[in-house]
Parts: C-alpha cells; structure tokens; sequence
C-alpha cells in the first residue's frame, strides 16, 4: 500500500479520480472532498468476478500506472479473489439466517461487479478538528474491512461511539445499505466512522461488494407477506451509485434519502 501512497502527490493523481466516478486517487488536496476535509488518501478500484473481466484489478494498474505496477496489481488481484470468495460464503449465512435458501444471496452476487478501497490517514496534528472518514453506513452490500495495528474505526451503538480495536487475526464485516434494503430491513446497515490521531498514520483495505449493476435489488418473496410492507422502491446499484456520486454523498441517512429520490419526494 505503501508503494502508492508514499508516490510524490504528481504522480498518484496520474490515476486521479474523475468527478462523478469511483475509481482512482482522491484526497483533500484535489476538488473531490472540497467541502467536507476529511484527513486521509485514498486509491480505490474495481473488482468484477466471473470469466467475463478475469483480471480487471491487475489490469488496471498495468494500464494506469505501468509495468512497475504489475506485481502490485497481482497483488491486490489475488486479494480481491479471495474477499470476493468470503463475500459470498457470508452471503450463504445470512441467506440461511432469513429463512431464505443458502443459494439466493450467492447466487445474486456472483459475478459481482465490487469496489476495492485502500484508505491511507495520514498523522494529523490536531485530530479533534477533524475526521478520517465521516459518520455514513457504507452504500454497498457488504464491507469486509482489514485495519492495520492503529485505532481508528468506531461504530455508533447504544448512542455512542465505540473503537473497534485492530485483530490482526480477524476481518471487520459490516452490513451496508444495499443489503439493507435486500433484507427489507431485517438487517441494518451499520453507523460507522473512522478518527485519526497525532502520532502515527493508519491504512485500512475495504472490500465493497456490490451486485451486477443491472441486478434489481428487492427483498426475496420469502421476507414478504400480507403484514410486511416493502420498505424501498425497486432500484438497480448502478443508480444507487451514480446518485451517491454525482447527487448526495454518502452519509448515515443515503438509502433513505435515495429512496424519497425516487419516489420524488423533496431531499
Ligand atoms: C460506494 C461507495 C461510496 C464511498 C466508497 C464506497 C462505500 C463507502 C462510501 C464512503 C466511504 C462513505 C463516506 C463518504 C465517502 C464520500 C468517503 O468518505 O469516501 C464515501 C465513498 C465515496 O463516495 O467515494
Ligand atoms: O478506515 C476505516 O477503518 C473505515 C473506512 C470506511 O468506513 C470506508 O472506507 O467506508
Ligand atoms: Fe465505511
């Protein structure tokens, strides 16, 4: 991770990310984050699984960055193969604990069509004045998350913030909004947030799985009955994504704010 972001700022914003899209360079030094200044650097992009694009992150950093860049390609290659893999064991879990067949959730995510990120917080001098990553529930599916050794990510439960302190042996797995409304609600997608410190930079590697772009997100029949309203509109995650990147950016309320979007109700 290093060997990108430790690059002169010149050459990371080679591969800076356009407005309106979701892969590349991004920090507060270029027009992204204008507004809100949150204190880190990030590189992400896409993974898509399945025959059709095998070998889209690689490629991607050959194309963009060169050949010195193949090895780091692989590198992440291989690592979104196997987040990927995990995603869709999880996805069997939690099609179970619905009630719904173990196949349903794997098999709407095959041939996902994910985001990688790698996150980079830099030491800041008065960590109180600012934030890594503000508060937001993630828009995606599912977010396996690997932080390095330094605290930084805290969730908000029981009306307050509490630390998820690094396990080098264990990944952070958390509910995103898409799910969310997958599940009609029966799960929630998580408050979270990341703070930065004076003393030492922290990294953190976040899988985003995300469905196909064309695949309809709506609860399965089985989470439906005479009782159980829906709870969102029908939608496909390439309009969830393009309204949190050209319309609304990501926060705690955005599939809510999303969802009076497409229903024309006034934001
Ligand atoms: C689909 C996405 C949008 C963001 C990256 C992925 C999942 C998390 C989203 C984000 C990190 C939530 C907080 C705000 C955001 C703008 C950020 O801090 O980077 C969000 C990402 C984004 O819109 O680029
Ligand atoms: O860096 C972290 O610990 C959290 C980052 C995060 O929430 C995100 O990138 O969506
Ligand atoms: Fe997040």
């Amino acid at each position: 991770m290093s060997r990108f972001f430790d690059m002169p700022l010149s050459e990371k914003q080679r591969v800076l990310r356009k407005p309106g899209e979701s892969c590349g360079y991004a920090s507060s030094f270029t027009g992204r984050f204008s507004t809100k200044l949150p204190w880190k650097e990030t590189l992400s992009f896409r993974f898509c699984d399945g025959e059709t694009h095998p070998k889209t992150v690689q490629d991607y950093f050959s194309d963009a960055l060169g050949h010195e860049f193949e090895p780091f390609g692989k590198v992440y290659q291989e690592y979104c193969e196997a987040m990927s893999s995990l995603s869709l064991k999880i996805m069997e879990l939690l099609g179970l604990s619905l009630g719904v067949n173990r196949d349903y959730f794997r098999e709407f995510f095959e041939e996902n069509d994910s985001i990688m990120r790698l996150n980079y917080y830099p030491p800041c001098q008065k960590p109180d004045l600012t934030l890594g990553t503000g508060p937001h529930c993630d828009p995606t599916s599912l977010t396996i998350l690997h932080q390095d050794h330094v605290d930084g990510l805290q969730v908000f439960v029981e009306n307050q913030w509490r630390s998820i302190r690094p396990n080098p042996k264990a990944f952070v797995v958390n509910i995103g909004d898409t799910f969310m409304a997958l599940s009609n609600d029966r799960y929630k997608s998580c408050l979270h947030r990341a703070v930065v410190n004076s003393e030492s930079e922290r990294k953190s590697l976040a899988f985003f799985l995300c469905p196909k772009k064309d695949k309809v997100v709506k609860p399965p029949r089985e989470l439906l009955d005479s009782i159980t309203s829906r709870k969102y509109p029908d939608f496909t995650w390439a309009m969830f994504l393009e309204f949190t990147q050209k319309q609304y950016r990501a926060d705690m309320n955005t599939l809510q704010a999303f969802s009076d979007w497409l229903t024309n109700k006034p934001i």
